[in-house]
């Protein structure tokens, strides 16, 4: 089915003005990439949305699961839909922002953990496993020498600057990581992954989330800002403090997205921006986890608008700011599980929600078929 082409000219000034970095030069890769993210096809959409009406079931009665299975079908174009090959990408990271003590954990989880789940112990790994899907682990910027034949090492540095002094990476660092996401995401399609996840692992990064927040949906700190693996009040004090000192040093230009995640974000946030650009640009949705992966989408939709279309927010993690990041995106979530672990298992468990959309739309009787009567 063709699918409408959203000219150059529709993006966002923002968009356009985050596509050149401080020299002018164009960034080719992600502007490419932004460039390429088509508008979902409506006819697909209708299409969809009539036969679900033809479907043993009184209207609109599956809510949420006819909703998505319409938008499945606007973004792959096709109907009858199919159940697809699926992939969650754990990006991982270290925070310089640890040092001034905003996590109830060590950085050297995040090493720790990066292991577990090329092992196969960590609960990503039980939930992509009962989800039919498999686990992409991808170091964006670890402190430590990882080595797995599993591993996707992407390490771009290792860990981020302590933005409560200064930056947490340059520019171009921010648009390298972006890239790899990218690239990441088209080397997976190529392999004929067709529905992607979002998913992090990172000790501290609940701070630079909350920090980006804050200055993109230009609300207060507190608001912004969450108890992450379960910090006290001494610790949440260090943490809104940390931030303030962030935003005031590092002076970020919340109309310039790359300016804000390359000042207070993080290394796989930025990896993250890029695996939904990429997705999104070979027409393959991406369910997003909880608040760090939000904040990746909220970066990748101020970069292309567009890109929302693909997205399906998979539940509402406990972190404070979360909802805020959400409604910032205009997204309800699929499920509110009380979960606030992150590495993209809300997402895993999304999955089950998509393939039942699909299986709804390929397996169930019309009225017609299975001689029930509408009326
Ligand atoms: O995804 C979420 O909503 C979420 C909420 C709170 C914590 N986390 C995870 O916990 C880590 C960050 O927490 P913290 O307290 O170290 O900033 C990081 O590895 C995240 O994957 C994740
Ligand atoms: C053990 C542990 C596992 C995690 N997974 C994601 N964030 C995490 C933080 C900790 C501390």
């Amino acid at each position: 089915m063709a699918r409408s082409r959203l000219s150059s000219s529709t993006l966002s000034t923002v968009c356009r003005k985050s596509c050149f970095n401080k020299e002018g030069h164009s960034l080719n890769k992600v502007d490419q990439t932004i460039e390429r993210i088509q508008m979902p096809n409506e006819s697909a959409r209708q299409e969809a949305s009539r036969y679900l009406d033809t479907l043993t079931k009184p209207m609109r009665s599956l809510g949420r699961l006819e909703e998505l299975a319409v938008q499945l079908a606007g973004i792959t174009g096709t109907l009858p839909l199919d159940v697809m090959r699926k992939a969650i990408v754990v990006m991982a990271a270290d925070h310089g922002v640890c040092k001034e003590g905003v996590s109830a954990y060590p950085s050297e989880v995040t090493s720790q953990m990066v292991m577990n789940f090329l092992n196969g112990g960590a609960a990503i790994n039980v939930l992509a496993r009962q989800a039919g899907a498999d686990v992409v682990c991808v170091d964006m910027g670890v402190n430590a020498d990882l080595q797995h034949e599993s591993l996707y090492v992407r390490k771009v540095k290792r860990g981020t600057g302590n933005i409560a002094i200064g930056e947490a990476m340059s520019r171009d660092e921010a648009i390298a990581a972006i890239g790899h996401g990218i690239e990441l995401a088209e080397e997976l399609a190529e392999k004929g992954y067709r529905l992607f996840a979002t998913g992090e692992m990172g000790i501290g990064n609940t701070t630079p989330s909350a920090a980006m927040l804050a200055v993109l949906a230009g609300i207060e700190v507190e608001q912004a800002i969450g108890r992450g693996t379960g910090i006290d009040d001494i610790a949440m004090k260090r943490k809104r403090d940390a931030i303030e000192r962030a935003i005031a040093v590092n002076r970020p230009d919340a109309e310039d997205p790359l300016d804000v995640l390359s000042k207070l974000g993080g290394l796989e946030i930025a990896g993250l921006v890029g695996v939904i650009l990429g997705a999104a640009a070979r027409g393959c949705p991406i369910v997003i986890d909880g608040f760090i992966a939000s904040i990746a989408a909220l970066t990748a939709a101020r970069l292309a608008p567009q890109s929302l279309s693909y997205m399906i927010p998979s539940h509402v993690s406990q972190e404070r700011g979360h909802r805020l990041v959400l409604e910032q995106l205009g997204l309800e979530p699929m499920m509110d599980l009380k979960m606030r672990l992150g590495e993209g298992t809300g997402a895993a468990l999304c999955f089950n929600l998509v393939d039942a959309a699909v299986l709804i739309m390929k397996e169930m009787a019309t009225f017609e078929g299975a001689g029930v009567s509408r009326e």
